[in-house]
């Protein structure tokens, strides 16, 4: 595996128990991930995107579990190590400092009683004590660089719109500048006009701060204005891995083709 990959799947399968029998969520699945590259992972409800995001995160939950395959995660200044291996304390580590998550619905998880300055510190304080100092300055420069003023960080969840707490949340990911965030779904339930500020803070982190991300979304109009590679899920496999320009130009699989003519055509990339 080269230095500028962070993450290399090989063979993921995670499969579901249920009382009708087994459900082979993801199959078979290959997929990697370079650093500093905005990674989308499309297909429509049910493909299996979800399952797959908190597999890598080792967070998925039973009756599922990986039924093969590994996760090959490479910090830039840590041992590389196997995601579907470690636990525990090695686990807890690598959370936020290395790799963070922006789960779906994301918004309703910032706690409805504190200030966002304190839900800030107190991410920042488990899992880098040593910054205590530096927080005061922290927390304003991680709110700034998702476009929020210096103020939010004394206001209460209930004070922000949906689009801003999106972009707290952002910003607590990638507040111990992990190698990888993962987004499942960031721009849903969000008017389209918001959606356009969370995927331009997105686009903006990683241009000011090289973050690497993978973003799930089952909607072709957000991969089309952010990402650099998508990569096309159906039925729990991977049909179509390429160039985001390339796979709306010239699809190779009839299933992205018709991802592609789901979407308005102003949402289009222009090519
Ligand atoms: N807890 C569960 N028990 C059984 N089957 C499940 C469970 N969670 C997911 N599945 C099945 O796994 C498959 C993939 O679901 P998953 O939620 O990963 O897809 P998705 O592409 O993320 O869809 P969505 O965008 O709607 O979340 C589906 O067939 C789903 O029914």
């Amino acid at each position: 595996m080269s230095d500028d990959t962070v993450l290399e799947v090989a063979g993921l399968e995670v499969t579901y128990s249920t009382n009708r029998g087994d459900v082979k969520a993801v199959q078979d699945l290959d997929l990697s991930v370079r650093r500093g590259e905005i990674l989308g992972i499309a297909g429509e409800s049910g493909s299996g995107k979800s399952t797959l995001a908190v597999a890598l995160l080792r967070l998925l939950k039973p009756p599922g579990r990986v039924t093969a395959g590994s996760v090959e995660f490479r910090p830039a200044n840590r041992s590389p190590v196997d995601l579907l291996k470690v636990h525990g304390e090695q686990l807890r580590v690598l959370r936020w400092s290395a790799l963070s998550y922006l789960p779906q619905g994301s918004m309703n998880s910032l706690n409805p009683v504190m200030r966002i300055q304190d839900q800030f510190r107190d991410v920042i304080l488990e899992h880098a004590p040593e910054r205590k100092e530096a927080l005061s300055e922290m927390i304003p420069r991680l709110l700034g660089q998702v476009g929020l003023e210096p103020r939010v960080g004394r206001m209460y969840p209930h004070e922000l719109s949906g689009g801003m707490k999106q972009r707290v949340l952002m910003a607590i990911c990638v507040a111990l500048e992990p190698d990888l965030v993962i987004a499942d779904e960031p721009t849903t339930a969000l008017d389209v006009t918001i959606q356009r500020v969370i995927l331009q803070s997105l686009a903006d982190l990683r241009r000011d701060f090289g973050v690497t991300l993978m973003v799930i979304s089952h909607d072709m109009g957000v991969h089309a204005q952010l990402v650099d590679r998508v990569a096309v899920m159906y039925e729990g496999r991977l049909v179509e891995v390429g160039d985001v320009h390339q796979v709306f130009k010239d699809p190779r699989h009839d299933y992205t083709r018709q991802l592609i003519d789901s979407i308005p055509k102003l949402g289009r990339r222009p090519s």
